[in-house]
């Protein structure tokens, strides 16, 4: 029943309408963006992409009119205390995080790792849908920080302020959108650190996928250990001399990956992506046996030959039709088995016919309980210490596929942060 179910979910044609870029301006969908000035992969693509984004964060951003009452505060940096009972500290759940156990979320509104606007607004978008109030009913202490502020000006002035806005640099071949997408990655890294210091969860809320260099750098900083579960349907193992696309959302695994034997990044000379100074030869790196793959189904050439040198543990859509998703999760934890976890769900592990509102979209992946299992799975393990949600973009679906999208999002991030059926 469950295997037919599944035969019938993957085999169906995906309800994903391309939607041309003047088509999802026209649309009447929550996000006002004109997303018809951001395109092509022109040499000026940059610039388009950047004057988007202006205005995708200035129709979105948190003010005190367009934030419903009983989200008042999300976003403003206050600490909600009003906790309640909740089944979720008698089970020891959450080691890692010090009593009593406070989420900060941290808005990474990055879209410099992909070609479309609308990435940026997952951060509102899961707001506006009450993630604040569910968190604190799942009996999180949650914090609520201003979105990290991702505006090519800030992130391109010299001093981090504003001023002195260093000229627009080339980007490097084959890495788009570069000095944007490694400031912005240093800014999160420092972020996510210091809410690890304070013993708090890191819950990182993108964003484009590329927002896992930020993220990882700043975690591995402090627990050099951390254990890593990338649920996608893409590996992210490219760097700029294997992507076809020079998009950063597809590398933040293959920039910080190392290995004895020539990994993707090895001997990688960061001082020649600018913006990247903060990943120096000492940072932070990943090794293969700390990582585990679900949900493949969409390997770049170069990305597969990794997979298979390295020897990451990689559990593909055919291995989850193979194992089914309860072993396949057993195997998985087993191996990062010690470690703290960081969960990195990308939203594209899913089905496009669940989750259509998002950049690269690819058939055949997770069903709505296996994408809820694995992070119920992760989360009853006790283990988690840190998450990230990616790649959520609503400008790229109508208006009820955008809904059903953003609403998922919020559904699985409730259920890597405790929720459990009983
Ligand atoms: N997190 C993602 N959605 N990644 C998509 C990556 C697609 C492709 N492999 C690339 O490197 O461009």
């Amino acid at each position: 029943m469950t295997a037919l179910r599944r035969l019938v979910l993957r085999g169906a044609n995906s309800t994903r309408q391309p939607i041309s870029r003047s088509a999802a301006a026209g649309s009447t969908f929550l996000l006002p963006v004109r997303s018809t000035i951001c395109a092509g992969r022109s040499d000026n693509s940059t610039l388009l992409h950047q004057t988007a984004w202006y205005s995708c964060t200035t129709t979105t951003s948190m003010s005190s009119s367009n934030i419903p009452k009983d989200h008042a505060g999300a976003g403003t940096g206050n600490v909600h205390d009003q906790m309640l009972p909740s089944s979720m500290h008698d089970k020891e759940l959450f080691r890692y995080t010090k009593y009593p156990r406070t989420v900060s979320i941290i808005g990474a509104p990055m879209t410099y790792g992909q070609p479309y606007v609308g990435t940026g607004t997952g951060p509102n978008m899961l707001r506006e849908k009450g993630l604040r109030p569910k968190l604190t009913k799942l009996g999180w202490r949650v914090e609520d920080m201003p979105d990290l502020d991702f505006d090519p000006k800030t992130l391109l002035s010299s001093d981090g302020k504003g001023n002195t806005i260093i000229s627009s640099q080339r980007d490097p071949p084959n890495a788009k959108n570069c000095a944007l997408v490694g400031r912005g990655s240093s800014l999160l890294a420092d972020a996510v650190e210091s809410k690890l210091r304070k013993g708090f969860f890191p819950l990182i809320v993108g964003g484009d996928h590329s927002i896992g260099i930020g993220s990882l750098t700043g975690i591995l900083r402090v627990r050099p250990d951390t254990g890593i579960i990338w649920v996608d349907a893409h590996a992210d193992l490219n760097t700029p001399h294997t992507s076809s696309s020079g998009n950063f959302h597809g590398m933040p695994l293959g920039l910080l990956m190392n290995h004895p034997d020539n990994g993707p990044a090895k001997n990688f000379d960061f001082s020649t992506l600018p913006g990247f100074e903060f990943l120096d030869q000492q940072g932070p790196r990943i090794s293969p046996e700390q990582l585990v793959y679900v949900g493949l189904r969409d390997v770049d050439p170069a990305e597969r030959i990794w997979i298979q040198r390295l020897g990451i543990k990689t559990f593909t859509m055919t291995d989850i039709d193979h194992l089914g998703i309860g072993r396949v999760m057993d195997e998985a934890l087993a191996h990062l088995k010690g470690r703290p976890l960081h969960l990195s769900y990308d939203i594209d592990s899913v089905d496009p016919m669940l989750a259509p509102a998002t950049g690269t979209t690819v058939r055949g992946g997770l069903t709505y309980r296996e994408a809820h299992f694995v992070a119920e799975f992760v989360a009853q393990s006790g283990d988690l210490a840190s998450a990230e949600i990616v790649e959520v973009n609503p400008s790229l679906s109508s208006d009820d596929g955008a809904n059903e999208t953003v609403e998922l999002g919020l559904q699985l991030i409730t259920s890597f942060m405790g929720k459990s059926i009983i």
